[in-house]
């Protein structure tokens, strides 16, 4: 059962909210599937997904080593990977990347949006790829290959001859060949960047006309009609095994759910020293803890608390609850209920893939400090009764009063030529403070440029803090300083305290203030 806070509640955010109330907007990229953020003669949802299969392609099973490991960002020079797509998809991805995302896990979740955007099924996404940090070996299969050498490609990377047929065919409904840099393969008449012939008739919709034209021999695709018999690799692939697995393709249902079986496998070929998750479930009832703070005088805390609640048809609460209450718990065991408001921005809603809907619902309040703030339940009213939701069996949604962000936070800019410091503040609740194993601590995510790929580098400092002497009723303050480059002024870090007895206290994935000091 979920239990709030995962590591993973971010992506699930990414996956699912594309429009709407508090979108992230991670799809719009590929929204629809023939523009997205295209420029001429590209298709992003394709590029998206040519590129996850390029990174994947070079995975050795008798080794375990390679796979969906992000190594394409050291690899976009090598003749195998030609084309602007691979950095273009690893630009896209960029802004998303954090201490809590990898490159990897990005192209995982790249493939599942776009197949998602054209109409294909569901793919399911575990997490806990773990990004490379040098090239890997050479091994994606290339249209001049013969069918040998392509099978032999698909063996190593531990699929069979029916999974390879699947892949290719799954791969090609979307996109084309484009004529600058396969000009051997398109003729070379017209190479410009419009000129990109495509593999069927429906190059946007996740359909089955790649397999429909090879099969009735009618067709455009420039890898099966191609005038080079030498580069037509789909022909001979797709014919590997006298087309029985090509005439099963051929039924839409079949399709569709093969097409999901072989994806989910390809984006889950990751080095052997990898382990992933289980896929990620779209959570019913979520609590968003925005704002947890202490006012100017340090008597209240200042909570801004969102529950998105699930309600997809089918899925979750088709009818509006008449209620939803928060049920805060007090560090002396008092309780108050406190109703949670319908947001109202955009009608309160937000949109995802596969017609999910969520509803939003916020409570904006003080709390006192003095009684401390231990956790919260959420009730949910509806026609059929009242629901209480302890987090998954657990007594209730955590506040985490131990550790908090410190307003003072801001941003220095009058240092070092390409740097900026960070004055980053926490406060800590004076009773844990004599129990403290060590400073309280900042967990910094550098976003550090590497050599050789367009995607930066996380890079995790742990900072100590030192108390200054001002102080609130309760609570102690603590500063630690990080210098990053400018470049990479936006990202995220974690405060925390380590107590005698082990146990850490943490504020987790908290933004990098903008406010100058
Ligand atoms: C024998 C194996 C394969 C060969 C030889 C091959 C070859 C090619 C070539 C030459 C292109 C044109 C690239 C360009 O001009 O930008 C292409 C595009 C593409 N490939 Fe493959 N491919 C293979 C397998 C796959 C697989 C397994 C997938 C996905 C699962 C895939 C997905 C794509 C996509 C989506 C495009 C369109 C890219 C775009 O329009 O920008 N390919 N492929």
């Amino acid at each position: 059962e979920y239990v709030w806070p995962t590591k993973y509640d971010h992506f699930e955010d990414m996956l699912v909210m594309h429009s709407g109330y508090r979108r992230f907007g991670f799809g719009d990229l590929v929204v629809p599937c023939s523009f997205g953020s295209n420029t001429v003669g590209r298709q992003t949802a394709a590029e998206w997904v040519r590129t996850a299969f390029h990174d994947m392609a070079t995975f050795d099973h008798t080794t375990g080593k390679g796979g969906l490991d992000a190594s394409i960002m050291f690899e976009t020079e090598s003749g195998e990977n030609a084309g602007t797509a691979f950095n273009s998809t690893l630009s896209d991805i960029w802004e998303f990347v954090s201490p809590r995302t990898s490159v990897s896990d990005m192209i995982a979740l790249a493939l599942v949006a776009s197949v998602a955007s054209c109409g294909g099924p569901e793919v399911p996404l575990r997490l806990g790829r773990i990004d490379a940090t040098e090239a890997g070996p050479l091994g994606v299969p290339e249209p001049q290959d013969s069918l040998e050498t392509i099978q032999a490609d698909f063996d190593r990377m531990g699929l069979t001859t029916e999974e390879m047929i699947a892949l290719v065919a799954c791969g090609h409904t979307l996109g084309g060949v484009h004529s600058e840099d396969f000009p051997d393969i398109t003729g070379p008449e017209d190479v410009s960047a419009s000129n990109v012939p495509k593999f069927d008739n429906t190059h946007a919709e996740f359909d089955t006309a790649v397999v429909d034209e090879y099969l009735s021999n009618k067709g455009i695709n420039p890898l099966v009609f191609g005038k080079n018999e030498t580069t037509n690799s789909d022909k001979r692939v797709f014919g590997a095994d006298g087309n029985v697995t090509m005439h099963k393709l051929a039924d839409a249902a079949t399709f569709s759910s093969t097409c999901a079986e072989v994806f989910e496998k390809m984006i889950n070929v990751v080095p052997s020293t990898v382990t992933l998750s289980e896929p990620i479930q779209l959570v019913k009832v979520k609590p968003y803890l925005d704002t947890f703070k202490l006012n100017s005088d340090g008597t209240k805390f200042e909570v801004e608390l969102h529950v998105r609640l699930r309600s997809t048809k089918g899925k979750g609460y088709e009818s509006p609850p008449s209620s939803v209450t928060i049920d805060v718990l007090d560090r002396k065991g008092n309780r108050t209920s406190l109703q949670a408001a319908h947001a109202t921005l955009k009608g309160g809603q937000s949109y995802g893939f596969f017609s999910e809907t969520f509803d939003w619902y916020l409570l904006t309040t003080e709390l006192d400090v003095a009684a401390g703030a231990e956790s919260f339940k959420i009730h949910i009213s509806t026609s059929e009764g009242e629901e209480v939701l302890d987090n998954g069996g657990t007594g209730g949604y955590p506040f985490n009063d131990g550790v908090i962000a410190g307003t003072q936070s801001c941003l220095d800019t009058t240092g070092t030529q390409g740097n900026v410091t960070f004055d980053l503040y926490s406060a800590v609740r004076s009773d844990l403070v004599q129990d403290l194993d060590g400073a309280p601590w900042v967990s910094f995510a550098h976003r550090m440029p590497q050599q050789g790929a367009v995607t930066p580098r996380i890079v995790v400092e742990k900072i100590s803090m030192a108390e200054v002497t001002a102080s609130v009723d309760g609570y102690k303050f603590f500063k630690g300083k990080a210098t990053t480059p400018s470049s990479g002024w936006s990202t995220r870090y974690d405060l925390g305290i380590t107590l005698k007895d082990g146990k850490e206290v943490t504020r987790e994935f908290i933004r990098t203030p903008s406010t100058s000091c």
